[in-house]
């Protein structure tokens, strides 16, 4: 038997369900067991919505981003919702995760691997299990995978069949972001078409555009030197992977799926599964769950994470430092990366350990606008990403890459940028159904500044 981390407990079998024996926050308290039971049922009874071999081909993408010879790029809403089952919200962040891609690539000269939050990204943990409106306190909204948002009773109620309608609705939603990216719409010859109307005559509008043409010369220049196009698949289609918070484990364990051909377990409900900054204790359920699965992990982290914890994460999670096996995802807030990451970075390198390191500069730049609307400042989100470089700088390791809550859609739910949108801005599109996402034009800003941050770098 192999010793755990701390060196002295033995680690203890593992299985889809030990997860049960270990204290579980943020799950939601069903009233109905046989229902909920029900729904865990169907599920472990379909598909699972990915492959092993992806699983594969994504870690063997992220060990190079942990070389420093590709970057991370994951981006997509907060919380995906029932509602907006159409084509138009998975195309249009998807998108605008493929012109930042473009953009990046361009200033790091290196690949860009993307993964999109989405196609599961359901469920939500909360600062308080209750929401206390007029004088009336309701359970939390969980995300759609759990309850409703609307503020009644009934709609606050976790319903178990929600478990079903989040696989249905996840599968869908892969199966046109499969289309997208392998059936034409990805093509770099394709690229002038990626502009969103609302972007195009903006100065990042233009600015793609400009960019744009320069691939289209490139890609004329090199056909007319005997370059054939036709024979080069990277051209043609773009791999594109899935990602969210396992955070709901009744539904991860019904999706969880063992392989016969390298006798692995696999969370069958995307490529890559993270572990939020609420539910990352060491002893926990959470991190019970994911030690077993062969997937990627990511581990969020916010300023109270300390070096200990990272280190005893990093063992039980990724005892064999495997080549891609992990991101570490800072969230520290704009005013603390600068202190916080720092010690991180050194420790984790001096403990023989190579993760992906990612930036999240939204989670810890979340603000209460005087209009009362959650949100976040453009400035302190770069602001984060540029600490972020610095920290990688002054310690000589690798920033890996971002991590945004974005869609492509034209929301107004994050202040500033070129849009200079304010306060009072906030109230003319918020859509979101939990955290303020940055809209495709904020989201393709940056980009191209967070491209000059990468250019910078280089030289
Ligand atoms: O997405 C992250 C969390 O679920 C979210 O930030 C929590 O928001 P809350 O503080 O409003 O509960
Ligand atoms: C809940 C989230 O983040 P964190 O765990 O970092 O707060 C999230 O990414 O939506
Ligand atoms: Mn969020």
């Amino acid at each position: 038997m192999r010793k755990d981390s701390t060196g002295d407990a033995a680690v203890q079998a593992w299985s889809p369900a030990s997860w049960r024996a270990k204290p579980a926050l943020q799950m939601p308290a069903y009233p109905d067991a046989q229902a909920l039971a029900a729904a865990e049922a169907q599920l472990a009874s379909l598909p699972p919505l990915i492959f092993p071999g992806e699983v594969s081909q994504l870690r063997e993408r992220l060990a190079a981003v942990a070389r420093g010879e590709a970057f991370l790029l994951q981006g997509g809403d907060c919380a995906e919702s029932f509602d907006a089952l159409g084509q138009a919200s998975v195309e249009s962040t998807f998108r605008v995760i493929l012109q930042m891609a473009v953009v990046l690539t361009y200033a790091a000269s290196c690949p860009v691997v993307k993964v999109g939050r989405i196609a599961g990204q359901f469920a939500k943990p909360r600062s308080s299990d209750t929401e206390t409106v007029g004088g009336l306190s309701l359970p939390s909204y969980r995300g759609d995978i759990v309850n409703d948002s609307a503020f009644t009773p009934q709609a606050r109620q976790p319903d178990p069949s929600r478990l079903v309608t989040a696989y249905s609705h996840s599968a869908a939603t892969l199966n046109l972001l499969r289309a997208l990216a392998q059936g034409g719409f990805a093509d770099l010859h394709e690229v002038h078409r990626w502009t969103a109307d609302f972007v195009r005559n903006s100065p990042q509008g233009e600015r793609f555009e400009a960019l744009a043409d320069r691939i289209t010369q490139s890609l004329a220049f090199m056909q007319a030197c005997g370059f054939d196009a036709a024979r080069t698949p990277q051209l043609h289609a773009v791999e594109f992977y899935t990602s969210h918070e396992a955070l709901h484990l009744h539904y991860e364990e019904a999706l969880t799926r063992f392989n016969e051909r390298d006798g692995a377990w696999y969370g069958g409900s995307a490529h890559m599964l993270w572990l939020g900054e609420r539910t990352r204790q060491v002893t926990g359920a959470h991190v019970e769950y994911l030690r077993g699965l062969r997937n990627v992990i990511g581990i969020k982290l916010g300023p109270t994470a300390d070096a200990d914890d990272v280190l005893r994460l990093l063992d039980v999670l990724d005892p064999d430092h495997e080549p891609g096996r992990i991101v570490l995802i800072s969230r520290m807030g704009s005013d603390k990366v600068t202190e916080r990451l720092p010690p991180l970075l050194r420790a984790v390198h001096a403990a023989g350990r190579t993760p992906v390191w990612c930036c999240d500069p939204m989670h810890g730049n979340t603000v209460t606008a005087t209009s009362g609307y959650k949100t976040r400042d453009f400035a302190r989100i770069l602001h984060e990403v540029r600490g972020f470089f610095a920290a990688h700088a002054q310690e000589g390791t690798h920033p890996g890459g971002l991590h945004f809550e974005m869609t492509g859609e034209d929301v107004t739910e994050c202040r500033g940028g070129a849009q200079a949108l304010t306060d009072e801005g906030l109230a003319m599109r918020y859509q979101t159904a939990c955290d303020p996402r940055l809209n495709g034009s904020q989201s393709l800003e940056l980009a191209f500044l967070i491209a000059d941050v990468l250019k910078a770098a280089r030289r």
